[in-house]
């Protein structure tokens, strides 16, 4: 068993090619990176430079071509895709540029799912939900649908979503990518407050060097090298 101090994430040399036609292409090339809970780290880099590579491979999406991807200590090519699947449901959380949120659940629903896909139920996850929504600050709006929202809204339902199962884990895809940037700065606010508050150990890929200020850590992608920089250059 790891230890509780174990990193939360591990990549040791992990390469990711894609094949197109008879040829292979390296989009990822021995990439390091270690994160432990409670460690707030931000990924930047140029569109293609391999973020969502990245990212699909620490989730579990995807395979490296080489190399070992460990989550809580477990190496993720040892797992059968129906516990990779279950580690993604249960000790990560993402939040996307897109939202996502399941358009025919209401708020409160779409809150609830990760805690009832993970077994939860009764009063603690009522109370949770009310908790969450008041923190995001969407009181009086449980029963609207999400088409209903503004983006800024959306997304801080997102927000409550993912971090609704309290996982160790927290995955964000330019979290503020189609929000204004007052809308944009409210989020991430909220984001980082409920990550250090959770104790969750956080990757958010952004373009953004504001966020990048308030990091623990700084990793940056260039052309599928990854290295870790000071958190103000
Ligand atoms: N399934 C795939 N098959 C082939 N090539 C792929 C695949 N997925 C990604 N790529 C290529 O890998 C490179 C990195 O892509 P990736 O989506 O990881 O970049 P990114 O940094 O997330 O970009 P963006 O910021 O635009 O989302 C790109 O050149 C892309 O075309």
């Amino acid at each position: 068993m790891p230890s509780s101090s174990s990193p939360i994430v591990e990549l040791q040399d992990v390469s990711k090619a894609y094949s197109e036609g008879d040829a292979t292409r390296e989009v990822l090339t021995r990439a390091r990176l270690t994160l432990h809970r409670g460690e707030f780290a931000v990924l930047l880099g140029r569109s293609g430079s391999g973020k969502s590579t990245l990212l699909n491979l620490i989730s579990g999406i995807d395979l490296p071509t080489q190399g070992t991807v460990r989550v809580e200590g477990k190496d993720l090519a040892s797992l059968s895709e129906r516990e990779r699947t279950l580690l993604r449901r249960e000790r990560i959380g993402f939040v996307f540029q897109a939202f996502n949120l399941l358009p025919t659940l209401t708020v409160e629903e779409n809150v609830r799912l990760p805690l009832e896909l993970t077994g939860r139920a009764g009063a603690e996850v009522d109370g949770r939900v009310k908790a969450l929504l008041g923190r995001v600050g969407l009181t009086g709006r449980e029963r609207s649908f999400p088409d209903r929202l503004s983006g800024g809204e959306q997304q801080r339902v997102a927000v409550a979503r993912a971090l609704a199962h309290t996982p160790p884990l927290l995955l964000a895809d330019e979290p503020t990518g189609n929000l204004d940037e007052k809308t944009g700065l409210q989020v991430l606010d909220l984001l980082e407050e409920l990550i250090r508050q959770g104790h969750a150990g956080a990757l958010v890929v952004s373009h953004d060097e504001g966020l990048a200020a308030r990091a623990d850590r700084v990793f940056v992608l260039e052309a599928g090298q990854l290295v870790e920089r000071p958190v103000r250059p």
